[in-house]
């Protein structure tokens, strides 16, 4: 059974599926995938710097990400542009990572996508599970990690869905507007509920 893990920017991913790794379940996250598919070598870099120019790359000829993410953010065009490039190619892997964890012993396993609901990849996976919290702690926890201003935040918050159609497409929700600890229950608790689910 795959279990596809989304939510917005900083509302906790990470540390969920942490949470469910200590419990012995793999994943995989959707935005490592999209790192991997711009590699230097691979077709996906090569159409960037073809519609960006070279100076898209830093010194090592690795895609500068920062630059991009600061075009893309101002500019819905280019954001829909490279969406066509790397969604496709994360669908793919991300298919062929589910099919190895299918194989391990756990009896379910998560996918970690972002743009779950938004890049159409919710029916690869059985299950949605939503972590939500909200939208102000999105914007001071992402400030605060990524060290970007808070405008730039929202930039990023507003080119998601909203915290509403999210929650009304979920099956499961993680409300982690608590402490880590609140978090670790409800983890344990689905864990329950997944592995019960996965004998039916
Ligand atoms: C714009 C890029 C280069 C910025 O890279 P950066 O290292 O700063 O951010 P990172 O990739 O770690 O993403 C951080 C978060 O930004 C948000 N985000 C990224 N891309 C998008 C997008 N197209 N739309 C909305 N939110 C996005 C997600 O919440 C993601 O978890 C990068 O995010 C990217 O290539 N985005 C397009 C691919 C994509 O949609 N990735 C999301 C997972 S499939
Ligand atoms: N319950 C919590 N209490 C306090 N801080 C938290 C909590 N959950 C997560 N954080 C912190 O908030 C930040 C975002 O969490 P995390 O990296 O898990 O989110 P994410 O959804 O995976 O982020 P991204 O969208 O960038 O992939 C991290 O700095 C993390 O340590």
């Amino acid at each position: 059974m795959s279990i596809g893990l989304t939510g917005g920017i900083a509302s906790g991913k990470s540390s969920v599926a942490r949470a469910f790794e200590v419990l012995g379940i793999e994943w995989v996250d959707a935005d490592d995938t999209a790192r991997e598919v711009v590699a230097p070598g691979e077709p996906a870099l090569a159409d960037i710097v073809a519609r960006h120019g070279k100076e898209i790359l830093d010194e090592h000829g690795e895609l500068n990400r920062r630059a991009l993410r600061e075009r893309v953010f101002a500019d819905e065009t280019e954001r829909r542009w490279l969406e066509g490039v790397i969604h496709p190619r994360v669908r793919k892997r991300l298919l062929e990572h589910m099919a190895r964890m299918a194989q391990g012993p756990a009896p379910y396993h998560l996918v970690v996508v972002p743009l779950l609901f938004e890049a159409g990849l919710s029916e690869i996976v059985d299950r949605r599970l939503v972590i939500d919290v909200p939208e102000s702690l999105q914007i001071e926890r992402t400030a605060s990690r990524d060290g970007v201003t808070e405008a730039q935040a929202q930039a990023i918050v507003d080119a998601q869905l909203p915290r509403e159609e999210r929650l009304a497409r979920a099956d499961d929700v993680i409300d982690n507007s608590g402490d880590l600890e609140a978090l670790k229950r409800q983890v344990a608790e689905l864990d329950e509920k997944y592995r019960r689910l996965a004998k039916e």
